[in-house]
């Protein structure tokens, strides 16, 4: 009988995130990694990286993922796990095939891995995996074992990231004056994907128009929801909208974006929106420009008060559902019965990524998924 705090049959636990600049000399080299082949247009890179200047060169992503290892150090440490913890990044150093080198050399064979993206998709969840692939491709061709990756499963719904959240909405609706919270609409916001790649994310006939992307994120905007009138007695009118649109404007993307439905709200008379960015897990560029910078001056525009509520960030809650979704696959993958911790509606998603699960254009080798070249 197994230990339930045992890792096995994973020995080492890779955070894998989008990685970001960490000065101006190095903004332009990562939107050339970040787009490599993917076909944005050469305005719109000008434009990310004016956003980049603003704020020195620096993105906010990888100070919150130093802060994320540390919690969850912490978090291991206090709950008795023995898990060498390393990260790697997909566009910016520490890459991702350095780091699994180096886990390699190490001697890590059975990796799991966190990435710093909750819900499905091509760019949230295959694109991950298409690296994985790329950088486990890189070690064998360098003549080393190449070990085995097991992503962990969506954690959008895990309560370990909806908890932090619904504080921080209370917290962002408590700042407002209360004859302005009681008229107050609550802006759900993620990034935009084209509708497509929505349509495809996860099974159609499971979840209908917007596919898997749009459903998770409608679940957790309705578990925050019910979660805040639990707390203040208020249902809050709300809606899921979306941001950081790029690409061709021919091709349809999810909207509306957030400054148009700010526009219509306040045309409608709303007196305050919090804006709640569920579709980041910690402050990315994406939530310091787009939401703190750009929604906040057309909502100073407008003469709207609006908030921006809490990313979960380093949050000790999501340290420890982080150690959970560990265990939970290490219990699983040693033939035991896992408790498999989800709230809302569509419960907890799968461990293994399905045959053609988020479909990218051209088809590439994806590790951690039923079709991997790699087991
Ligand atoms: C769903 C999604 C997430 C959430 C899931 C996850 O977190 O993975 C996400 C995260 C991120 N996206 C990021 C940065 C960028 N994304 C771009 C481009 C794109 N993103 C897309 C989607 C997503 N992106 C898509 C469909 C494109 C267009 C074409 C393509 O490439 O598929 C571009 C190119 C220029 C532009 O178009 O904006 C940049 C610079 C950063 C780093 C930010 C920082 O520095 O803090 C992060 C965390
Ligand atoms: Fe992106």
């Amino acid at each position: 009988m197994s230990d339930l705090r045992d890792p096995a049959p994973y020995d080492a636990l890779l955070l894998l995130s989008f990685g970001g600049p960490e000065g101006p000399d190095d903004v332009v080299p990562f939107l050339a990694n970040v787009t490599r082949g993917r076909g944005i247009p050469e305005e719109r890179l000008k434009e990310v990286g004016k956003h980049y200047f603003l704020f020195g060169g620096v993105s906010p992503i990888n100070a919150q993922n130093r802060a994320l290892l540390d919690a969850l150090r912490k978090d291991f440490a206090e709950h008795g796990l023995d898990l060498p913890l390393y990260w790697g990044n997909r566009n910016w150093a520490p890459y991702l095939t350095d780091t699994l080198r180096e886990m390699t050399v190490d001697g890590h064979r059975r990796i799991a891995v966190l990435a710093t993206s909750a819900y499905a998709s091509y760019s949230g969840c295959r694109q991950y995996r298409e690296n994985l692939a790329e950088s486990l491709a890189a070690l064998e061709a360098e003549g080393l074992p190449v070990p085995r990756v097991d992503k962990l499963r969506h954690y959008f719904n895990h309560p370990g990231f909806v908890r932090p959240m619904v504080d921080g909405v209370l917290a962002a609706l408590a700042d407002f004056p209360a004859d302005v919270r009681a008229g107050a609409h609550l802006a759900f916001t993620t990034h935009s994907i084209p509708i497509s790649a929505a349509d495809t994310s996860g099974p159609v006939e499971e979840h209908g128009d917007g596919g898997a992307y749009v459903a998770e994120h409608l679940d957790v905007a309705r578990l925050i929801v019910d979660a805040v009138r639990e707390e203040t007695g208020v249902e809050y009118p709300w809606q899921l909208v979306y941001q950081s649109r790029s690409g061709a404007p021919h091709i349809p993307w999810l909207e509306p974006d957030i400054c148009d439905h700010l526009e219509t709200l306040h045309g409608e008379g709303v007196p305050a929106v919090v804006m709640v960015p569920i579709g980041f897990v910690s402050d990315h560029m994406e939530v310091l420009y787009d939401l703190d910078t750009e929604a906040n001056a057309k909502a100073a525009e407008l003469g709207l008060p609006v908030r921006r509520s809490a990313t979960v960030g380093a949050d000790p809650r999501f340290a420890a559902a982080v150690r959970e979704l560990v265990l939970e696959r290490a219990a699983t993958e040693q033939g035991r019965v896992a408790q498999r911790c989800a709230l809302g509606a569509l419960g907890p998603g799968h461990d293994l990524c399905p045959v053609g699960c988020c479909p990218a254009r051209a088809l590439k080798p994806a590790a951690a998924g039923a079709d991997s070249p790699y087991v």
